[in-house]
């Protein structure tokens, strides 16, 4: 079943075509990337998911559920968690508590019951932090769980963002660029953990990547974009082999 569908999209900024009429769908279980050259319309299709930008036409559903009708945080609320190209965390807090903020759509007590410190608090709060403390574990970040952010090397950053962005509990997880930035082995790491996000946590994964390298060992499926446009999808292994791909990123005469 298609988890998340985008029909007939299109984003203009002034005269620029950011996202022109595009479709896809995303399948439950899958781990779908999306590449293209610098300007291709990658980050955008992913800001009109996350609902930071509005289409001028097309609809986007998740989970049978129109997503136009929801706001940046209802989305969040629905299951869709993402990551940033510039790692978005509170520098000058702990990893442990980065990933607690991301349980806040779990947060089910009221502040009166807060003030207090009622019962149901702080069975809330072990909820929470069995739940962190497991992503912790998976992450291998063990080592790093009460350091500041701040301190921390760029490479284990990206991974706390990817802890944070799971710890809220996503059916779907919007990965921007997961390898950027990272070493071959950091980069390795990632592979076996998006595999893992997948396979033991069962979530849909939907990423943008330029190593073609990690896309092609870890995805099922993948939708080239060009000026905003669908240029090819398929396996790893189609979209490369593809003369418009082959093109678009070599230039004309390359095929
Ligand atoms: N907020 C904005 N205002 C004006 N133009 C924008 C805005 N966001 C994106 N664009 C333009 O839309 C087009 C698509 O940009 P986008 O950032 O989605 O590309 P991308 O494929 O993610 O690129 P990169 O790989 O460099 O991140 C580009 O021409 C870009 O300059």
């Amino acid at each position: 079943m298609s988890l998340l569908k985008i029909k007939d999209a299109t984003l203009k900024f002034g005269g620029v075509v950011a996202v022109d009429d595009l479709s896809l769908s995303v399948e439950e279980g899958e781990i779908y990337a999306i590449v293209g050259p610098n300007g291709a319309g990658k980050s955008t299709v992913f800001n009109l998911i996350s609902r930071f930008y509005q289409p001028f036409s097309g609809s986007i559903s998740f989970d049978g559920q129109n997503l136009l009708d929801r706001s940046a945080d209802q989305v969040a609320d629905l299951g869709i968690a993402r990551t940033f190209q510039n790692i978005e965390l509170f520098d000058h807090a702990t990893v442990l508590q980065n990933l607690l903020v991301g349980r806040h759509r779990h947060r089910k007590t009221s502040m009166v019951e807060e003030l207090f410190f009622a019962p149901r608090v702080r069975r809330e709060e072990l909820a929470h932090r069995e739940a962190v403390e497991e992503i912790i574990d998976f992450l291998d970040l063990q080592p790093y769980r009460d350091k500041m952010i701040a301190g921390l090397p760029y490479g284990v950053r990206k991974v706390v963002e990817l802890g944070r962005a799971l710890a809220s509990g996503p059916s779907l997880l919007l990965l921007d660029e997961p390898a950027s930035g990272l070493s071959v082995e950091e980069t390795q790491d990632m592979r076996w953990w998006i595999d893992d996000i997948r396979k033991q946590m069962g979530i849909t994964v939907l990423m943008v990547e330029h190593d073609m390298g990690l896309v092609s060992s870890v995805s099922d499926r993948v939708l080239a974009l060009a000026d905003g446009a669908k240029l090819a999808e398929g396996t790893p292994a189609q979209v490369q082999a593809d003369p418009a791909v082959i093109e678009a990123y070599l230039g004309a005469g390359a095929v």
